[in-house]
């Protein structure tokens, strides 16, 4: 365990608590977290973990080596001129906002002098990190130093798989990829069980095959050589029964319903940069 990993994280809702999850006990202790959020219910769940909380900045933030951005889009400026008062020179901030651009929030904590912060980086991870399977994608601004991206690095590893990227704009594709793709595999998961119950299987049977299904085929693909075109044809007898059903995916234009779903999750952070930043 890293001893000094000290965490505030501000925002103590669904993707804190994913983070957390993977962090405590691995990567620092609960006492090491600090969580600030509005919300007294909110807090009541996190004091319980035995990691200290307050429903606004105070002093505290400023021991923190890391403070983890995590409030919707619409409410990190607020959220972080308030947070700006405590800012240390050496704190690393890590945004997790879809959207809105690390220059942004680097301005906004900005110093008396006005020189923006730049010890950032802005990070998409995702909700499966509350099981230690999640997948970010991180980029630096030019102040981050090699011990900060270290810092990054351990913590958002302990979560699950994380790529660095280069700019806002990689960041906004892999939330369209990684950070709203929970939710699309989600929702094919209950489509394929409406399908099954729909032809007589029950909910709970039905269930049961379809995420072995989906993780059967996640771990071959993982640990094959193959590429997933082969895998894919390997299932799909000539004349048999995928070839029925991917022809009719193949002509509702399945890849291209997806890749329009991305593009409308990449285009929606770009309008979230315009709104809020
Ligand atoms: N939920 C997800 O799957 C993912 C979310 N994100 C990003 O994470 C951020 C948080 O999202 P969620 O955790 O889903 O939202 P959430 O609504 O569950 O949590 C946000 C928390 O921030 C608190 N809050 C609001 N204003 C505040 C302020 N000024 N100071 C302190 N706390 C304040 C709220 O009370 C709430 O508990 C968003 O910016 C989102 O884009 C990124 C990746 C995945
Ligand atoms: O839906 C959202 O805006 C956030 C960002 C990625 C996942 N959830």
């Amino acid at each position: 365990m890293t001893q000094e990993l000290t965490i505030a994280f501000i925002g103590g809702g669904n993707m804190a608590t994913a983070l957390a999850a993977g962090l405590i006990g691995k990567r620092c202790g609960a006492h090491d977290v600090h969580v600030i959020d509005k919300n007294p219910a909110v807090l009541d769940r996190w004091a319980q973990q035995g990691v200290s909380v307050a429903q606004a900045p105070d002093a505290t933030l400023a021991g923190r080596r890391v403070w983890i951005l995590a409030v919707k889009p619409q409410f990190l400026k607020e959220a972080v001129e308030s947070c700006r008062p405590f800012l240390v020179p050496d704190t690393l901030v890590v945004s997790v906002a879809a959207g809105i651009p690390a220059r942004a929030i680097g301005a906004w904590l900005a110093g008396p002098d006005g020189r923006p912060h730049t010890r950032l980086i802005r990070c998409m991870p995702n909700t499966p990190a509350l099981i230690g399977s999640g997948a970010s994608g991180l980029m630096a601004l030019d102040g981050v130093t090699q011990d900060d991206r270290l810092v990054a690095q351990q913590m958002l590893g302990a979560v699950g798989e994380a790529v660095w990227v280069q700019d806002d704009a990689q960041i906004d594709a892999v939330t369209a990829l990684s950070g709203s793709g929970p939710a699309y595999v989600f929702l094919f998961i209950e489509a394929l069980i409406q399908g099954a119950v729909r032809q007589g299987l029950t909910d709970d049977q039905a269930r049961t095959l379809a995420l072995a299904t989906l993780n059967g085929a996640t771990q071959l693909a993982a640990l094959s050589h193959e590429s997933l075109a082969v895998l894919r044809e390997r299932v799909t007898s000539k004349g048999g029964t995928t070839a029925a059903a991917l022809e009719v995916l193949d002509a509702r234009g399945f890849a291209a319903i997806v890749q329009q779903a991305m593009d409308a999750a990449r285009d929606r952070a770009a309008e979230l940069s315009r709104e809020f930043s």
